[in-house]
């Protein structure tokens, strides 16, 4: 089964966590004036499109992305549907069958636009993680760019998860996955000290 890309494109002027890095790429040497190649250099967030945080991100305790084990991000994931809610709530969740989900990814369809960060977006309600939990659940991810709401200070959700044993994927892409079952493979850069990675997300369906 072919591969469903589920990342947001890593380009210039593409839309960041307001203040934070632009992401640039731009040659350092042509191969005119090196003779040989093209070489380019990357500046980005380590939180730029489609990405995973580290629980260092938001604890200075917490694991580093060399640490967070790679399992986590490749295998059975369940894509479910919420569309354009406000927030997402235990209630929410209980309606589907989560049972035997190591991984879940939630659809919300709330960020439309792909040139502009949004300026809202449907936050985790601190309910959900310990639900999460009890259902065996080891990662969330989400179609927006974090999983508490924009001007969070507290990071609840981020914490909760954390102490949970549930682990973040944020700004997926699922605007042309339909739910159900699927195989997931997000791995993070093998980065030492890194707070979050970017990630190549993809799925495959399984037949
Ligand atoms: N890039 C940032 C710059 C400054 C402040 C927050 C961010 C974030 O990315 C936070 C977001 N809650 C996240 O989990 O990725
Ligand atoms: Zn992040
Ligand atoms: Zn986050």
């Amino acid at each position: 089964m072919s591969l469903i890309d589920i990342s947001r494109r890593l380009q210039n002027g593409m839309p960041v966590w307001p203040g934070d890095t632009n992401f640039s790429f731009e040659l350092s040497w042509t191969k005119e004036e090196s003779g040989s190649v093209n070489v380019g250099k990357l500046t980005l967030s380590t939180h730029t499109g489609t990405h995973i945080d580290a629980p260092f991100h938001f604890d200075e305790n917490g694991k580093k992305v060399i640490d967070l084990d790679p399992n986590l991000y490749v295998g059975e994931a369940r894509v479910i549907e919420l569309l354009d809610v406000e927030s997402i709530k235990k209630v929410d969740l209980e309606a589907f069958s989560l049972n035997g989900v190591k991984r879940l990814l939630i659809k919300t369809n709330s960020w439309k636009n792909d040139n502009a960060f949004p300026e809202r977006i449907p936050h985790i309600e601190k309910d959900v993680a310990e639900f999460l939990k009890e259902n065996g659940i080891k990662l969330l991810g989400i179609d927006v760019p974090s999983v508490d709401p924009l001007d969070s200070k507290e990071l609840v959700a981020h914490h909760a998860l954390q102490e949970n044993g549930i682990h973040i994927l944020e700004s997926i892409d699922l605007r042309s996955v339909s739910e159900g079952d699927y195989e997931l493979i997000a791995l993070p850069l093998p980065l030492t000290d890194a707070d979050g990675s970017p990630v190549r997300a993809v799925l495959r369906k399984y037949v």
